[in-house]
């Protein structure tokens, strides 16, 4: 049952610091233990969302768009097995609020969304803070940046067994922090080197941290974007809660200073987030491949 993931305590920095440096480059992917993140909060936060996921069909739909796919996500022909709720901007309270009355959430169920969404958001930039010191940066990596939220419910019945729950696809942000399902795995994370897929088992108490485009652009080249899917394993429903860091706001991302000089020349051109997610929309290119076409002349 090995899963190949590379765990990383939170509270063991700065030894830590060179093993997260070698996920990040070499899987693009490590698990999170020791985050501070309460287990019983993300328990109850599991419930939540469920009964959010179960909410009727025109109650769910009130769930609109903030930025293009946002909002809620129904079964479609790509994915006919996968449903989900979301949210733009989980550091703004006034968002996560709005998003709650959309869907008529009970004083309780807010309290708890509102908990889980500060804690973290907040575990985020803590993350942003470890992976720039570990690179010998100062600062704040990630302060500002808009989050999204996003809820995933995977309605998996006997046939759906050994088909696709969600293609193969990069996260387009710089990384994605993942609560999974507790009982049912079905994610996988392809190895850059072999291009093989590993299992990634469930691990309750702990958090999932995937690198998307935006990670290998920023670190010009050395971080990993993981490619990863869905595979339907089991005959049952399957809920994960993600939240993406997506890019800085207005500001184009590039690698900083110290990551880029005469021998490290920028293997990209600086885009802005925006115009990057525009990019893989319009290009269809999902599993990283839009990343090609920002490439600098001579890289
Ligand atoms: O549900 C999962 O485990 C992963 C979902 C995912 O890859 C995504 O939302 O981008
Ligand atoms: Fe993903």
């Amino acid at each position: 049952m090995a899963t190949g993931v590379p765990l990383i305590d939170l509270q063991d920095f700065p030894s830590q610091s060179q093993k997260l440096i070698e996920a990040c480059e070499e899987l693009g992917c490590f698990r999170i233990i020791n985050h501070q993140i309460p287990i019983t909060l993300m328990s109850e936060m599991k419930s939540v969302v469920r009964s959010l996921l179960d909410l009727p069909m025109e109650i769910k739909r009130r769930n609109t768009d903030a930025i293009a796919g946002s909002g809620y996500v129904a079964p479609s022909k790509a994915n006919p097995h996968y449903e989900g709720l979301g949210l733009y901007d989980l550091g703004s309270a006034d968002a996560v609020q709005a998003f709650c009355t959309q869907l008529d959430a009970s004083p309780q169920q807010r309290e708890t969304i509102l908990r889980y969404s500060q804690a973290i958001h907040e575990l985020a930039m803590e993350i942003g803070r470890k992976l720039a010191q570990s690179m010998g940066l100062a600062g704040d990596l990630f302060m500002g940046w808009p989050c999204q939220f996003r809820i995933n419910k995977y309605n998996f019945t006997p046939e759906t067994v050994g088909s696709s729950g969600v293609q193969i696809h990069t996260d387009s942000g710089f990384l994605t922090i993942l609560q999974e399902d507790e009982n049912v795995g079905g994610l996988e994370v392809m190895e850059k080197k072999s291009g093989a897929f590993i299992a990634v088992d469930p691990s309750p108490g702990t958090l999932l941290v995937n690198l998307g485009d935006i990670a290998t652009v920023w670190s010009n080249g050395r971080f990993c974007n993981v490619r990863h899917r869905v595979q339907c394993k089991e005959a049952t429903i399957r809920v994960s809660i993600a939240m993406f860091v997506l890019g800085p706001e207005a500001a184009a991302v590039e690698a900083p200073p110290e990551l880029a000089d005469s021998e490290h020349p920028r293997l990209y051109v600086p885009i802005t987030f925006e115009d990057y997610r525009k990019l893989r929309l319009s290009t269809g290119l999902r599993a990283g491949e839009a990343l090609e076409l920002l490439r600098t002349p001579n890289s």
